[in-house]
């Protein structure tokens, strides 16, 4: 069989570190994998050049993964109709606010026998209310989407700190080309079924690790920031059950799931945020500028979407936890009373 061509949409902090994996592995597995992978890049300008063009030559992200070596074959491209040419694996890692308008221009311009695989935390709203990022891309561009989440800081895995993470496969011969793609020693692959937990979990995590960096910013202790997650993982667990039925409780237990939200809980942008949204009164937006240079919270909008979601459907006070962040961010609840909303919460009930 002719080997498989990737290219990756997106080139942020997890892009980057996505890109060294992969660009690497298709060297080693060439009898697989094309040895060039194109990874479509939104221009900006940096240091009054091109991002496109420094990458291209210092091979370094040197804004959003700076310090880290990309490999040569690597190529960064401004053009996203350019970039995913003859493309048969699609990897879509960027911020799910601007999946929906990338995904619009390649309609129609992709090889219909193309995969997906969306390493994306976080949903899109349609009419029908809350969509999977996966659905939304394979929706979009008829072609199926697989998913890849897990306890996964891109700092520490393009420095090649051991983690784990989950992919999500319905089909086996899918999976196992992924696994193909992404594994290496330090970054630890399981392939499961539950694509939609997979994905349930990576977005509604960023929501809880808000959470535990507000209890950050409140001086609590390490004994309140677990009450967070665990009543956080309740909840999680809740969701996916009422939307999204025949989800399985194990997969909460692979990396997509409890370990990632102890990951973000400790090490994220979003534990971040919490934190820093209890010691300034600036808006999320001022606060993601200052602070992330670029780069993005995915939590916000989480919470955002879907307390909407819950409100049409008159289900707020079942995830209380998702309810108090949201309005924490907008500004609409005082912080002092997350706690009143920890001790309250109807797990205790
Ligand atoms: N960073 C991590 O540690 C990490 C780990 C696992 C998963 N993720 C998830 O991966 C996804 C991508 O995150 P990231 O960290 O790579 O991105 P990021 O937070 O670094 O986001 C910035 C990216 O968005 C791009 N961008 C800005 N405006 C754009 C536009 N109008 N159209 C298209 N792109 C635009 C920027 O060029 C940059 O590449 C998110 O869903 C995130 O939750 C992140
Ligand atoms: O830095 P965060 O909060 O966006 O989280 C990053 C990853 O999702 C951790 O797995």
């Amino acid at each position: 069989m002719a080997p498989k061509t990737v290219s990756i949409v997106g080139s942020g902090n997890w892009g980057s570190a996505i890109a060294k994996i992969v660009g690497n592995n298709v060297q080693q597995r060439n009898d697989v994998f094309s040895t060039i992978i194109n990874m479509y890049m939104y221009e900006e300008m940096v240091d009054g050049k091109k991002l496109t063009e420094i990458v291209n030559m210092q091979h370094e992200n040197i804004k959003y993964l700076p310090g880290v070596k990309l490999p040569e074959n690597v190529i960064a491209v401004p053009d996203i109709l350019e970039a995913t040419t003859n493309a048969d694996i699609l990897i879509f890692v960027l911020p799910h606010q601007f999946v929906q308008k990338i995904c619009e221009q390649l309609k129609g311009k992709i090889k219909s026998s193309a995969i997906a695989v969306s390493l994306i935390k976080g949903f899109a709203i349609n009419e029908k209310g809350i969509q999977l990022i996966s659905h939304q891309i394979s929706e979009i561009l008829s072609i199926p989407c697989c998913v890849l989440s897990g306890a996964n800081l891109a700092g520490e895995v393009a420095n090649e700190q051991f983690c784990e993470t989950t992919i999500g496969s319905k089909n086996e011969d899918t999976g196992e080309l992924l696994r193909q793609l992404f594994e290496t020693p330090y970054f630890r692959c399981a392939v499961v079924q539950d694509t939609d937990t997979v994905e349930v979990c990576g977005a509604l995590k960023n929501v809880v690790a808000i959470g535990a960096g507000i209890v950050d910013g409140m001086g609590s202790g390490d004994n309140t920031k677990a009450a967070v997650q665990r009543l956080g993982l309740m909840e999680m667990i809740k969701f996916a059950e009422i939307f999204f039925p025949g989800s399985k409780t194990s997969t909460f237990f692979e990396s997509c799931g409890i370990a990632d939200l102890v990951a973000t809980c400790h090490g994220g942008r979003n534990r971040l945020l919490g934190e820093n949204v209890v010691k300034s009164d600036k808006t999320i937006h001022e606060l993601e500028k200052e602070i992330l240079k670029g780069q993005s919270f995915q939590g916000p909008l989480v919470a955002k979407e879907i307390y909407g979601m819950l409100k049409d459907k008159d289900m707020l006070s079942r995830f209380p936890l998702f309810v108090a962040i949201h309005l924490i961010c907008d500004r609409k609840m005082d912080t002092k009373e997350f706690i009143s909303c920890l001790r309250n919460h109807p797990e205790h009930m």
